[in-house]
This record gives C-alpha cells, sequence and structure tokens, in this order.
C-alpha cells in the first residue's frame, strides 16, 4: 500500500499533516472562500461540508498548492504548500476534478505509468497497477481505454490512478460522486485502510454515510443547511 512514511529514522512532529490557517480566497471581487482554519494530523480524516458554492473545492485547490492565498498559510507536513515544490508534490496525491488521460492507454497502462513516475521500476509498476485495481475493485476495467468505462467507473478509476502513487496527505473532491452504494462502501474501506497506514486525508463530501464510515472531523464551510 503506497502510503509514505516520513524520511527514514524521522519522527512524527507536530506539523505533520495538514494545517490551513485562516485562509481566505478572492475572485474578481467576490470572496469565494471565507477565512477557514482546519487540522487533520497523520491517521485522521477531515470532511469538508458545506452547500454547493460554499468554497469545499475552492480549499482543497488551495491546500493542495494550486491556488494563490489572499490570507492565511496551509502547511503540509511542514512545508508550505506549493504545487511546484517537489518536496510538496512527494508528500500529496489529490484528485480534484479528472485527471488528464491519454486516448490510446489502458487502464493498467495509465496505472503503471504513474507508478513509474514516482519511480517504480517497470515491473513494480505493473505489480502496483494491478494491486489497485484490485483494491478499487475494477478488474474488468483492466484492458479498458477510459472512453470504454462509464461515469461511476471513471470516478474509481481516477481514484486508482491518485492512490497508485506514493503519498502521505490525500485530498479528495467529492470521492462518492456518481457511485452507487457498494461501491461507495468499497471506496470508504479503501479510504479508512490509508488512514489505518497513517495517511492524513481531508475530503469535500456530501455523503453523511462516509464521514461516519471514516470516523471524520468535520469543517463546515458557509452556514446554509
Ligand atoms: N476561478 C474562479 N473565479 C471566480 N469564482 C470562482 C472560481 N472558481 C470558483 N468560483 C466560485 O467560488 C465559489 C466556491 O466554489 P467551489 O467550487 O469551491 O464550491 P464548492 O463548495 O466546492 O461547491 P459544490 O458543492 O457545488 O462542488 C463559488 O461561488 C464559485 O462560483
Amino acid at each position: 500500500m503506497k502510503v509514505d512514511t516520513p524520511a527514514p529514522g524521522r519522527p512524527l512532529t507536530a506539523s505533520d499533516g495538514v494545517t490551513v490557517e485562516q485562509v481566505r480566497l478572492a475572485r474578481l471581487g467576490e470572496t469565494i472562500l471565507p477565512p477557514t482554519s482546519l487540522r487533520a494530523g497523520p491517521g485522521e480524516a477531515v470532511a469538508i461540508t458545506g452547500p454547493n458554492g460554499a468554497g469545499k473545492t475552492t480549499l482543497l485547490r488551495a491546500i493542495a498548492g494550486i491556488e494563490r492565498l489572499d490570507s492565511g498559510s496551509v502547511v503540509v507536513d511542514g512545508i508550505r504548500a506549493d504545487e511546484r515544490s517537489a518536496e510538496f508534490r512527494r508528500a500529496v496525491a489529490s484528485l480534484i476534478g479528472r485527471p488528464s488521460t491519454a486516448r490510446d492507454l489502458t487502464v493498467h497502462e495509465h496505472l503503471a505509468i504513474v507508478a513509474m513516475t514516482w519511480g517504480a521500476a517497470r515491473d513494480e509498476a505493473a505489480a502496483a497497477a494491478d494491486g489497485v485495481i484490485d483494491e478499487c475493485a475494477i478488474t474488468e476495467l483492466r484492458q479498458r481505454f477510459l472512453h470504454e468505462v462509464s461515469s461511476g467507473q471513471a470516478q474509481l478509476i481516477h481514484l486508482a490512478l491518485t492512490l497508485v502513487r506514493p503519498f502521505r496527505i490525500l485530498l479528495l473532491d467529492e470521492p462518492e460522486q456518481r457511485l452507487d452504494g457498494a461501491r461507495r462502501d468499497r471506496v470508504a474501506e479503501i479510504l479508512a485502510a490509508r488512514l489505518h497506514a497513517g495517511a492524513t486525508v481531508v475530503y469535500a463530501t456530501h455523503s453523511a454515510a462516509l464521514i461516519e464510515a471514516l470516523g471524520s472531523r468535520t469543517a463546515r464551510i458557509g452556514n446554509a443547511a
């Protein structure tokens, strides 16, 4: 299971995991994320909740280091969030929106290439790809192209693409989206296993069942129900 540990010999510190302090974003003269703080340590899940348009995806993008902050700070394992930092990218895997894929590569080939990108040798990468295919219960999709799957199947493949690489922090935008009940349960099991292995999981969700299954704390944005 691809959950990185801190550098060998380095004990966990209070800055491990995700620390968001009073982060605010404005675009086009409007506040799109009001000042928001959260803390999630190793092995902890925090669910970001709130109504449509509240800023959940924006907060995840800020934690992923792909948004300019208007104020506040995001620190991940002691590293200031910045997608241009190789050290930061090594720590953080995210599924926020649809990942880019290639038309002429199969599901297994996509997964193996991502694993190789993060340092796996060819045979290790093939095995890692098969491991996440098994974990996500998408064996029948192994040799499909990504234009040959349903929207729910695509969601599982995108999750597999996120899980096949090493990470300590996992950021997910509505991981339950487009999934039926059985597959939502499978995703909850997958995430519970990653938490158990020490990952920090921060995710936006509209699913009370997923929040309960993961024993997540919640960080709510906005006031509407
Ligand atoms: N690039 C942008 N420029 C201007 N406004 C934006 C931009 N991206 C998002 N917004 C606005 O920011 C606000 C927050 O959007 P965001 O996608 O973070 O909401 P959300 O809580 O994830 O919503 P949902 O539950 O519908 O996914 C919305 O009002 C949206 O219209």
